[in-house]
């Protein structure tokens, strides 16, 4: 059967309307077919390799070939039926509650700030970082806030940095992305340096790179004994930061620093533990009930004598880690436009389907 004109106006509708992400593999079918039905053939030049999202897209529409517009229009439309269940094209758009990917509570004087991507191993995003970043602002105001925690939703505490927040390029190219995403990251890592309250990190599951490095800066950090602790720097073309080039061979020596963050070794909870990067670890199977039974116990001490311990214990040492956040923010711009981490998040961008 024929798809009209109308079908193809109204599977275009639906398509705005679907609640769940139905992915890039079908996103990019969705493009290709929707571009064969109203242009033909691709009759675009190829875009530059590092033009990632533009040449995953044409790549999409050439693979077409010459498929006849209006069989790509019909495509098109069964494409959509089968993504459009009758109750998700009822119109309602609303996002469902806990669907941020960021999620920031406040109970008993404890802010918890979840990172909630469960499905991509909370994987930090560009308004990830800078959510944290603002819920990390308010909190050190908010007299009411007594301890600040940061966990994740699921099986991991976070996988790092988001390496499609490399792909999205903006007219200013791949330099742009290098530079903001440099300065982004230095004031993300300056917040945590400055932070004046307890800062408490539950880790819940396998940490990597940023979700890693950041430990260092944290007051206490209780694990599970099912997280692992994971740089692959070197494996990615980039270099350490969140002060760990600082802070890891302070805490466990230079020898143990530069496993981790040349070489990429991965720790468990307990290896990581006998480092000093992990305050504690619990059994997986009792570790929410018993951190949290403990955080609600911390959170009724006096709040002014832990603000002024912290400030004492850490106030040392704030110039220096903001010196080597400036440094390893800028080494990172460097790396981003190299060729090493190019191949590197080509790699893994194409194992997952993502180019
Ligand atoms: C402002 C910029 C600041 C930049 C600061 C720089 C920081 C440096 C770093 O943080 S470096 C560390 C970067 N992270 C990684 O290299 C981890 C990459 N991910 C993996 O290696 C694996 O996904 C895994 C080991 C975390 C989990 O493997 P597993 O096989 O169990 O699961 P999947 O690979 O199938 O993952 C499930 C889906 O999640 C997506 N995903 C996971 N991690 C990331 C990530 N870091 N970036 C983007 N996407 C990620 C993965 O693609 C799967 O998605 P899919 O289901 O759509 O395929």
């Amino acid at each position: 059967m024929r798809a009209s004109q109308k079908d193809f106006e109204n599977a275009m509708n639906q398509v705005k309307l679907l609640k769940k992400d139905p992915g890039n593999e079908v996103k990019l079918k969705l493009y290709a077919l929707y571009k064969q039905a109203t242009e033909g053939p691709c009759n675009m030049p190829k875009p530059g390799m590092l033009d990632f999202i533009n040449k995953a897209k044409w790549d999409a529409w050439n693979a077409i070939g010459s498929l006849p517009k209006e069989t790509a229009r019909k495509n098109y439309v069964d494409l959509v039926s089968s993504l459009s269940p009758s109750s998700e094209s009822s119109g309602r758009v609303d996002k469902e509650p806990g669907s941020e990917s960021v999620v920031i509570t406040s109970e008993d004087g404890i802010t918890k700030i979840m990172l909630n991507r469960p499905a991509q191993k909370n994987a930090i995003t560009i308004q990830m970082y800078q959510e944290i970043l603002s819920a990390l602002e308010a909190t050190s105001k908010d007299d009411n806030s007594v301890i600040t925690v940061l966990t994740g939703n699921g099986d991991y505490y976070s996988s790092g940095n988001d390496l499609t927040n490399f792909t999205n390029l903006p007219p200013g190219g791949i330099e742009e992305v290098a530079k903001t995403g440099s300065i982004l990251l230095r004031d993300f890592v300056d917040c945590f340096i400055d932070f004046p309250k307890p800062l408490i990190a539950v880790v819940n599951g396998p940490a990597v790179g940023i979700a890693v490095t950041l430990l260092g800066l944290f007051d206490a950090v209780y694990a599970s004994d099912r997280a692992t602790f994971h740089t692959p720097f070197t494996q990615l073309g980039q270099t350490a930061e969140g002060c760990s080039s600082y802070t890891f061979p302070k805490i466990m020596g230079p020898a143990k620093a530069i496993e981790m963050l040349i070489f990429g070794k991965k720790l468990t909870a307990h290896e990581a533990c006998a480092q000093g990067l992990v305050t504690e670890v619990f059994p997986d199977s009792t570790f929410q009930k018993e951190v949290w039974a403990r955080l609600k116990a911390y959170a009724k001490l006096p709040p002014n004598a832990m603000r002024i311990s912290k400030e004492l214990i850490r106030h040392n040492e704030k110039e220096k880690l903001h010196a080597v956040n400036a440094e390893e923010s800028t080494a990172l711009q460097g790396r981003w436009l190299s060729e090493e981490c190019m191949n590197a998040i080509i790699n893994f961008l194409s194992r997952k389907s993502k180019l």
